[in-house]
């Protein structure tokens, strides 16, 4: 069994991988703290007898030595730690890759190899990351944007006025109360903004792209995008297994 571990700003994912079969746990990283927490969630949710291989991603410093000191006790492996010096299928040369996200090298290599088109990949998460390569898989760049969630928290926290909403209700494209005005700024806004970058991109590259989708928040967006997507909810732990491979 691999274990392959991401810490993200809103939840710590434990994916474990045995006889190609994928498992997923998420866990709020708000309620992480210590290295006992992580060696509970650790302990409780995998035989660790069984793991022959660790694999960790983190964009939340914070927690990264807590986990790495966990490993330490629980396990006699080293882990691998992803960052752009890894070997992979990406080519990362024209990005300024001292501050790349490692969750977005993840997300980029699961989708890498796999469309014969340049691909797009959207993650809807904490932030929203909007993430390009090419045929050849060479990282073109991307864009960073508030994550949904986080757009709702802004309104709300921001203005007197602005109630804290749930994303999960319908709303029409054109809002007659408050309440919808927000949840249709959050849902048709950012499918229009999934819609209008993938144009603009497809327009600088001259090329038709496969557009890739994935992150917490997606689901709320996906039924009102115009754009063909191909929605993997698992991208990231993909991603990591393949890093994971590469490196052993
Ligand atoms: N089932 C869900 N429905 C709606 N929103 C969700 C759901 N699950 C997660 N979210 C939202 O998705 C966002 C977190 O996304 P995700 O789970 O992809 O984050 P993560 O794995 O912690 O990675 P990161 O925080 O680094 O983006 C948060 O804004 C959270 O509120
Ligand atoms: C953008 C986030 C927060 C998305 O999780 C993460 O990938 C990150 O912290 N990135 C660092 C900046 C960069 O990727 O250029
Ligand atoms: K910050």
């Amino acid at each position: 069994m691999i274990i392959a571990m991401s810490i993200g700003n809103t939840n710590f994912v434990l994916g474990t991988k045995e006889d190609n079969q994928i498992s997923v746990g998420r866990y709020p990283a708000k309620l992480i703290g210590s290295k006992e927490d992580f060696i509970k969630i650790i302990t409780d949710s995998t035989d660790i007898k069984k793991v022959k291989g660790i694999i960790i991603s983190s964009v939340n410093p914070g927690l990264t030595p807590y986990l790495t000191e966990a490993v330490k006790i629980i396990f006699s492996l080293s882990p691998v730690i992803v960052n752009s010096d890894l070997k992979m299928k990406l080519d990362l040369s024209l990005y300024d890759t001292k501050l790349l996200g490692s969750d977005r090298i993840a997300v980029c290599e699961a989708a890498a190899g796999r469309y014969k088109e340049p691909a797009v990949i959207f993650d809807f998460g904490t932030a929203t990351t909007i993430n390009v390569i090419d045929s050849g898989n060479k990282f073109l760049g991307g864009s960073i944007l508030p994550g949904i969630s986080m757009g709702l928290n802004a309104l709300y926290k921001d203005t007197a006025q602005l109630p804290d909403i749930d994303l999960s209700a319908a709303s029409p494209l054109m809002g007659l109360n408050t309440k919808d005005c927000i949840t249709s700024g959050a849902v048709f806004g950012n499918a229009a903004m999934l819609d209008g970058m993938v144009q603009r991109i497809e327009d600088s590259l001259s090329e038709k792209t496969a557009v890739i989708v994935t992150g917490g928040n997606a689901g709320n967006i996906l039924p009102v995008c115009r754009t063909k997507v191909i929605f993997i909810p698992e991208l990231l732990i993909s991603g990591l297994f393949e890093l994971y491979e590469s490196n052993l």
